[in-house]
């Protein structure tokens, strides 16, 4: 029932009770609150001498400096019932509703919050349109919060498909349509030279993860301009409910620079800035500002996901601001390793040892050398090769065809460490006939690209060719699961970034998995922030494909799965952040100290939990 809020937002009217406390006073509370209610917080506001840490520049401010007039207040009544944060709906108790001025205000019954969830569940079933699921589910979080991650959590598997892909890429090509309530910050190009006062218009001060895009490249759906914001909210939902992170310390973030999709420009109800992309200059300085500020406002430690930029900005961002910030990219390293992870699980199923594989990747940007690498890293680690070898068992085609040395002087510098000598290929199934492929790997964006002649080139060259179709959403992936195994005639392992249903295919069924990164990123995130970590390295990536591959059990071997059930999600994230706590710690990269005893119980220990708080 505690909030924080600007005298003069509209957001938040006061009520009755509402108690102004002096801003120490507030942090005190605050401090106590954030403590008591679990999950991993940024340090103790406390400072040498026993005062509170001066958040806001208060006490620092000189007279002619401006300082925001913030204040703290009880909620209780309607704005108790309108706060997402403490609302419980109808599981407020008789005491409760006497205590908070809500009689009246609520029907006489009281539900506990599994009846709710059950009532909840049974109406989303009804909605029979994904959208609408999406709707129902983004207005239930800005309802409340608590209920909307115990149904994420309890009901992982029928809903990730609905806040996550492939549901949120439709909402993001529809976000100016169905846009009720912001749900994270814009920044915009009208933001420039103002993005700190912007960062202090959140209401939350101790942000954990931010996840920023610029909606360049929204999942295989192309430029979406500010509509992307739909995947920042929609990851770092994810990063509370798969990876314990609490929903308070997660801001989402769309960065507008203008869109270059004709179609958003001229659609009236678009959200975004209507110009075309800033590209150059204008954008670095933007994006410059941008990192600065969030680090002079969140300190060291907060940790910066960048999701959906285009590869010609995302890999030199990443390069850019890796050694000052601490930064992860989703789409290159997350990827890497849930990939890795999947490779790793595989060999119990198709033999011998990552070495031994022949790697082909239909799409070379920033999913596909990111893998590329991880797994170049990964066999140079087990082989002691040096990894400008143990890359050269690992072949890519972008859109002209197979990566060679005749095309050197034309590539993207991504692309240049994959070109070998071969002559040039340019259809993707003559490359499988002479590259012999045991992994065929898509990320490129392009649906239907691994055709009937492809997978059956694959099950003619291997026992057990291992297909991982990743692009996302369904609509881009390179193949369906059905196709896969009835084309290999049930030879394949498959896998896909989108989920697909289980096929039967002559008597037998067939349970694809899920090679998507939201195996990865919550854990990898936990894992940062319980160790205080300051910066990512390859070697913790690493360890989170272990962690993850060590996941599978026999069980799910038997079943043809190389990747472990979503269900059990919140126990692997456990053992992703204890793993990469452990390697940021062995590095020296950790500073929360002492390292805890028993990391993965620790991280178990940090994890939010969505039930209710009893209110005094
Ligand atoms: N499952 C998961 O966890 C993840 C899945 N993805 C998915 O992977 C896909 C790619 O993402 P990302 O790597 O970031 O995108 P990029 O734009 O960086 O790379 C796409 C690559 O695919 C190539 N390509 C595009 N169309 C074709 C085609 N028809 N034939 C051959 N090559 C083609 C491009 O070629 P060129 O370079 O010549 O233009 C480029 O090399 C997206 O759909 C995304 O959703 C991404 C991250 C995680
Ligand atoms: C999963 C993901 O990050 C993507 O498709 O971009
Ligand atoms: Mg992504």
């Amino acid at each position: 029932m505690i909030s924080l809020h600007r005298h003069n937002n509209l957001l938040h009217p006061t009520t009755a009770r509402r108690v102004v406390l002096g801003v120490r006073k507030l942090l005190a509370v605050m401090s106590s609150t954030l403590v008591n209610g679990g999950g991993v917080e940024a340090s103790a506001p406390a400072t040498a001498d026993g005062g509170v840490r001066d958040f806001y520049g208060e006490e620092r401010a000189t007279e002619d400096q401006l300082i925001t007039p913030w204040a703290f207040s009880v909620s209780s009544g309607c704005t108790l019932l309108r706060d997402p944060r403490y609302n419980k709906g109808l599981a407020f108790t008789e005491k409760e509703r006497d205590a908070h001025y809500l009689r009246g205000l609520l029907p006489p019954a009281v539900f506990n919050q599994e009846l709710q969830e059950k009532r909840l569940m049974h109406n989303l079933r009804q909605y029979e349109v994904p959208l609408h699921r999406y709707m129902a589910l983004m207005d239930l979080q800005e309802r409340n919060e608590r209920l909307f991650y115990k149904l994420l959590i309890d009901n992982v598997e029928e809903l990730l498909p609905v806040v996550y892909t492939p549901t949120v890429g439709e909402a993001c090509q529809k976000y100016g349509s169905i846009f009720r309530r912001p749900q994270g910050l814009y920044i915009s190009l009208k933001e420039k030279g103002k993005i700190l006062e912007v960062l202090k218009n959140w209401p939350e001060k101790n942000i954990q993860v931010i996840v920023v895009t610029d909606g360049e490249r929204i999942l295989g759906l192309g430029d979406l301009g500010c509509q992307g914001m739909g995947i920042p909210v929609g990851k770092l939902s994810l990063y509370t409910a798969l990876g314990g992170v609490r929903p308070s310390s997660c801001l989402p973030i769309t960065i507008d620079v203008g869109t270059s999709n004709e179609k958003l420009l001229n659609d009236e109800f678009y959200i975004g800035l209507r110009q075309k992309r800033a590209t150059g200059k204008e954008y670095a300085e933007l994006l410059d500002e941008f990192m600065h500020a969030v680090k002079q406002n969140y300190g060291e430690k907060v940790l910066i996901q960048f999701e959906d930029f285009a590869n010609h900005n995302a890999f030199d961002l990443l390069a850019k601001y890796s050694s000052s910030h601490l930064v992860f990219n989703d789409d290159i390293q997350g990827t890497a390793s849930v990939v890795l992870a999947g490779l790793l699980a595989s060999l119990k199923l198709v033999g011998g040892t990552l070495a031994d594989h022949t790697f082909l990747f239909l799409g070379a940007g920033e999913a596909g050398t990111g893998i590329a690498e991880l797994i170049a890293l990964e066999i140079s680690k087990q082989t002691k090769a040096p990894v400008e070898e143990t890359r050269k068992k690992i072949w890519l085609v972008d859109s002209k065809g197979l990566i060679v040395s005749s095309r050197l002087g034309s590539l993207q510098h991504f692309k240049k460490p994959w070109a070998h000598e071969h002559e040039p290929v340019k259809e993707l199934v003559d490359a499988v006939k002479a590259i012999k492929p045991t992994v065929l790997i898509g990320s490129s964006g392009a649906g239907k690209t691994f055709t009937k002649e492809v997978v059956e080139t694959m099950a003619s060259l291997n026992k057990k060719p291992l297909i991982l179709a990743l692009s996302n959403p369904t609509s881009q992936s390179e193949c369906t699961a059905e196709e896969a195994y009835t084309w290999s005639k049930g030879q394949a392992i498959f896998a896909s970034g989108s989920p697909f249903d289980p096929v039967e295919y002559e008597g037998k069924v067939f349970v694809p998995g899920q090679a998507n990164n939201a195996y990865i990123f919550p854990g990898f995130g936990l894992g940062l922030i319980m160790s205080g970590a300051i910066r990512v390295r390859d070697e913790m990536l690493l360890a989170a494909s272990e962690a993850l591959a060590a996941q599978v059990s026999q069980e799910n071997y038997d079943k043809g799965l190389i990747y472990p059930p979503f269900t059990d999600i919140r126990k692997i994230s456990a053992h992703i952040a204890a793993k990469v706590a452990a390697k940021a710690y062995e590095l020296g990269l950790a500073s929360h100290l002492p390292q805890p005893k028993d990391l993965v119980k620790y991280a178990e220990s940090c994890m939010y939990s969505p039930g209710y708080r009893n209110y005094r």
